[in-house]
C-alpha cells in the first residue's frame, strides 16, 4: 500500500553571496541559505481559496477562469509559492509530480504582463513539444482571449509564426529551446521586452547538452536576470544547493532568489503504490499482458527504453515496435494501442498526442512522454524497461496520480530480471518509497 503521508515542507532563501565564496562543489554546498522546515500535509484542501493567495495580483478575469475550469483551492505548492512569485521575486520552484506547478508560474506570468501592450512579455522554455502544447492549451484557457498566447515548438509552422510575430507580438511565448532560439536569431522578434522567464522542467533542458548552450544565451545575453522575474521549475533538482548557487554565481537569476522546496523529504508522491515483477526477458511481453488484464486499469503508460544506436545498427527492433506489435494481436481490452517516441516524426508524435486525449488508452513511450505530460486519467504505469536513473522513475511515477485533490491510489510496476533487482533497490532508498514484490505465479495462474 501506499507509503504514509508524513510529509514537511522547507522554503529556502538565496541570500547573496559573500565574494570570497569559491565556485566548488563543496563551497557551493556551504552557501548560507536560510532554512525553515515547515510540516504539513500535502494534499488537504486549503483554508483560502486561490483568488485569496492572489489577493488582488493576478487579472479579475483570469482568476475567474481558472475558478471556471475548477482551480478553486491551491494545492499546496501553489499555497506556498505564489505569495513568492506574485512578489516579482525569482523562485525556484521545487516540488512533487503532478503538484500543480503549472498553474503557479501561469499565475505569475499573467501578474506579471500588461495584455495593453504590444510586446513579447513573457517566456516559458518546455524541454518538448508535447508539454508546449499542454502549457499553451492552459494560458490560452486562462487568457479568455484578452492577449495572444504563441507555441514556437518544434515541428511547428516556423516561417508562418515568424510573419505572425513580426505582425502582431504575442504577450506570451511558450517555446522550445531550439525554435526559441532559431527565431531570434532570424530576427523574428527580440526578448528585450521580456518581463518574465519561466524554464519548466529545468534540469532537464540544463541536462541536455543539445540545449544547455542556447538556454545560456537565452538567460545571460538575449535578457537579463537584472530586468525580468525568472522562475525555474522541476520536481527533480538535483543538488539542489549547488543549482541555486549557480543560479546566482552565473547571473541567471538575482541574488536574492528563492527556493520554493515543498515537501523535501519525500520527493515521491504518497498516493503511488509501487510493485515490481521478476522475470525473465522472454517472460516479460506475456506478464505485462498478465498484468493489464488483472490490473483493468482506466488508462495506462508503458515506459520502454529509447532504442540504443548499437540495437539500431544490429538491426534490432525497439523495445516500442516489440510491446506495440504484441499488445496489438494479444491484448483483447478496451483501451486504444498507442505509441509515442522521439524517432517518430512530429506528424505522427502530434496523432499520438491527440488520440491520447479524452478515451481510454495504452500508451507504449519512450521517456518523451515522461516529463510533464498531463494526462489525469492515467490510472497505472508499467516500467517494460528499468529507467536509467531514479530521477527517470520518478518522473515516469509522476505520470499518475495527477489529481491533486483526489484520494484514489495509482500503480507504478516495474518488469525486472534478478540481475536488475538491485537497480530497483537503489532508486527506492534514493527516492525512499517502497515497492512490494508481485510473484511471477500470480500471473500466470492468471492467465490460466
Ligand atoms: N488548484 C488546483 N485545483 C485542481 N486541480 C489542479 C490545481 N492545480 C493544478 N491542478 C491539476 O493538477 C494536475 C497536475 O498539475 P501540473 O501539470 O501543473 O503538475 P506539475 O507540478 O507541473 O507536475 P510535473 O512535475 O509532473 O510536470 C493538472 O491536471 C492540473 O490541471
Amino acid at each position: 500500500m501506499a507509503a504514509a503521508a508524513s510529509t514537511a515542507t522547507l522554503s529556502v532563501r538565496a541570500r547573496p553571496l559573500p565574494s570570497t565564496l569559491s565556485s566548488s562543489p563543496r563551497a557551493a554546498s556551504l552557501a548560507p541559505f536560510a532554512s525553515r522546515p515547515r510540516p504539513r500535509p500535502l494534499r488537504t484542501t486549503a483554508a483560502a481559496t486561490l483568488r485569496e493567495v492572489c489577493s488582488g495580483r493576478v487579472p479579475d478575469h483570469v482568476l475567474q477562469r481558472a475558478e471556471d475550469v475548477g482551480y478553486v483551492s491551491p494545492t499546496e505548492v501553489q499555497e506556498q509559492s505564489l505569495p513568492v512569485l506574485l512578489s516579482g521575486q525569482d523562485c525556484i520552484l521545487h516540488a512533487q509530480t503532478g503538484s500543480g506547478k503549472t498553474l503557479a508560474y501561469l499565475l505569475a506570468v499573467f501578474a506579471a504582463i500588461d495584455v495593453g501592450r504590444s510586446s513579447v512579455q513573457a517566456l516559458v522554455i518546455v524541454p518538448t513539444r508535447e508539454l508546449g502544447i499542454q502549457v499553451t492549451k492552459v494560458a490560452r484557457l486562462l487568457a479568455a482571449k484578452t492577449c495572444n498566447v504563441m507555441a514556437l515548438l518544434d515541428g511547428g509552422m516556423l516561417t508562418r509564426q515568424k510573419s505572425w510575430l513580426k505582425a502582431e507580438p504575442p504577450a506570451i511565448i511558450v517555446a522550445t529551446v531550439a525554435s526559441l532560439c532559431q527565431m531570434v536569431e532570424k530576427r523574428a522578434f527580440s526578448l528585450g521586452s521580456i518581463k518574465i522567464l519561466v524554464i519548466d522542467e529545468v534540469d532537464f533542458i540544463f541536462g541536455s547538452t543539445k540545449q544547455v548552450n542556447s538556454l545560456r544565451k537565452i538567460l545571460n545575453s538575449y535578457t537579463a536576470a537584472s530586468s525580468r522575474q525568472t522562475i525555474f521549475a522541476s520536481a527533480s533538482i538535483p543538488q539542489h544547493n549547488r543549482f541555486v548557487h549557480d543560479c546566482v554565481q552565473h547571473k541567471w537569476t538575482k541574488s536574492d532568489v528563492v527556493h520554493v522546496h515543498v515537501n523535501p523529504v519525500q520527493p515521491m508522491p504518497s498516493h503511488l503504490h509501487h510493485t515490481y515483477v521478476i522475470c525473465s526477458k522472454k517472460e516479460r511481453l506475456h506478464v505485462l499482458l498478465s498484468l493489464l488484464e488483472r490490473d483493468a486499469p482506466k488508462s495506462v503508460i508503458i515506459f520502454v527504453a529509447q532504442q540504443s544506436e548499437k540495437s539500431k545498427r544490429a538491426g534490432n527492433p525497439p523495445s516500442s515496435t516489440l510491446v506495440v506489435e504484441f499488445l496489438r494481436t494479444e491484448y483483447k481490452g478496451t483501451l486504444e494501442v498507442l505509441v509515442l517516441e522521439e524517432d517518430m516524426n512530429f506528424n505522427a508524435r502530434a496523432t499520438s498526442f491527440t488520440e491520447v486525449k479524452g478515451k481510454g488508452f495504452l500508451l507504449v513511450s519512450t521517456d518523451i512522454a515522461s516529463r510533464g505530460f498531463d494526462l489525469p486519467q492515467t490510472s497505472h504505469i508499467y516500467n517494460f524497461d528499468l529507467p536509467k536513473t531514479a530521477t527517470d522513475y520518478l518522473h515516469r511515477a509522476g505520470r499518475t496520480g495527477r489529481e491533486p485533490f483526489s484520494k484514489s491510489e495509482c500503480s507504478v510496476t516495474t518488469l525486472i530480471t534478478e540481475e536488475e533487482h538491485f537497480v530497483l533497490q537503489r532508486f527506492q532508498n534514493e527516492l525512499k518509497f517502497h515497492s512490494q514484490r508481485l510473484p511471477l505465479e500470480s500471473m500466470f495462474t492468471f492467465n490460466l
